[in-house]
């Protein structure tokens, strides 16, 4: 067993992911105050010790405390973890940046873009927090399904920050036997993968909803992961990234289980039902729809090619039917696979 100091950390957002972390770092010892924004949810995590709308059947350690209040939860807290959905990373950052008085680590889980800003989401931290508020910013990505976790099965992931000493304390605080948590320096390319895949797995629903097979699945996590890297490394990223955990790990995870949101919708999507009726009978956060939309607007600006991302758009936004889509991106004109063994042949 790995000694580790005892902190006091605040976990905001008590949905799935959340709710599967603070067990983590409760697991560790750790005293974790999770914040949540629904009443009754929170007195059911106090109560009962269960949150059975994103995790049922699931006890949660005694050392987890929720909260409504968020100068409660964030009080004497040094790290906060913040777990919501992107579109609200902006108002809760907003929330915290009044009440707090004390410089703060925000360690970040979430995976999105926003759309028009285009911005990673540690990039909206820093623009929401005043300096002398923020110690650091730390994400946390890689593949995990909550529910997995929360199970205790064996899971790993990827810590970055632009200061490599903050992004170990974070690797200290989280990693156990049963979570094993690696770092990387290259932020860019671990919140880009983490953001993107979410593509590529509302497109593995679809497929798998229309009746297609593994050729396809194969063919969306490989050409899907190809065209992510080619945008990555445009705005900056390792290409090394996109093979690691945050890249085709994540991709495999998301684009292969039954736990992924995203590719609930996906297969929804397929099976005939619209984006409406998708997302109202999901209930929980299904985040590639909105990064389809900033991907399709980082292809224009960076000038890259995004046939999966491009296709995706014009299911989601521009009523093309899923089976036309497939059918589009089969019928593109043909071309070599590997982009830089074309150059590297002088361009054959
Ligand atoms: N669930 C997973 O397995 C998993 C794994 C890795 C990363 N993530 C990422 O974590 C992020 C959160 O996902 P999740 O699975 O916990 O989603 P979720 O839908 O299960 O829960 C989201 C939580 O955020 C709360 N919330 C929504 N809007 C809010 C607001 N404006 N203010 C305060 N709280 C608000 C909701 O009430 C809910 O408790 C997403 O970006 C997701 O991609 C999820
Ligand atoms: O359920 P999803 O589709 O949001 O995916 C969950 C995690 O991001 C998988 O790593």
């Amino acid at each position: 067993m790995i000694m580790k100091s005892v902190e006091s950390i605040a976990v905001i957002g008590a949905g799935s992911w959340g709710t599967a972390l603070a067990m983590v770092l409760a697991d560790n010892g750790h005293d974790v105050r999770l914040w949540g924004h629904k009443p009754e949810q929170i007195d059911e995590i106090n109560t009962h010790h269960t949150n059975q709308k994103y995790l049922p059947d699931i006890t949660l350690p005694k050392n987890i405390i929720g909260h409504v209040s968020l100068g409660e939860a964030i009080e004497d807290a040094e790290v906060l973890v913040l777990a919501v959905p992107t579109k609200a990373i902006r108002e809760v950052v907003n929330k915290i940046a009044v009440i707090r008085k004390d410089p703060m680590t925000i360690v970040h889980v979430s995976k999105g873009i926003e759309p028009n800003s285009l911005m990673r989401i540690s990039e909206m931290i820093e623009e929401e927090t005043p300096s002398h508020l923020l110690k650091s910013v730390v994400v946390l990505s890689g593949p995990s399904h909550a529910e997995e976790v929360s199970l205790r099965q064996p899971t790993t992931v990827t810590v970055s920050s632009k200061e490599l000493e903050e992004a170990e304390r974070i690797q200290d605080l989280f990693i156990n036997q049963h979570f094993r948590v690696y770092t990387n320096p290259d932020i860019i390319g671990v919140e880009i993968g983490g953001a993107l895949k979410n593509i590529i797995a509302l497109a593995a629903g679809i497929t798998d909803g229309l009746g297609y097979g593994d050729n396809a699945k194969a063919a969306l996590i490989t050409r899907g992961l190809a065209e992510i890297a080619r945008l990555g490394v445009k705005m900056g990223a390792s290409p090394l990234t996109f093979s690691g955990l945050t890249g085709i790990g994540d991709l495999i995870v998301t684009c292969t289980s039954v736990h992924s949101r995203n590719w609930r919708a996906g297969n929804l999507l397929g099976k005939g039902q619209n984006l409406q009726e998708v997302l109202d009978n999901m209930g929980m956060v299904v985040e590639g729809v909105r990064t389809t939309k900033a991907a399709h607007q980082l292809a224009e600006k960076y000038q890259v090619t995004m046939p999966i991302t491009d296709v995706l758009y014009s299911v989601l936004f521009e009523n093309v039917s899923a089976k036309d889509a497939v059918e589009l991106l089969m019928a593109r004109g043909k071309t070599h696979e590997m982009e830089d063994l074309t150059n590297l042949l002088g361009g054959q």
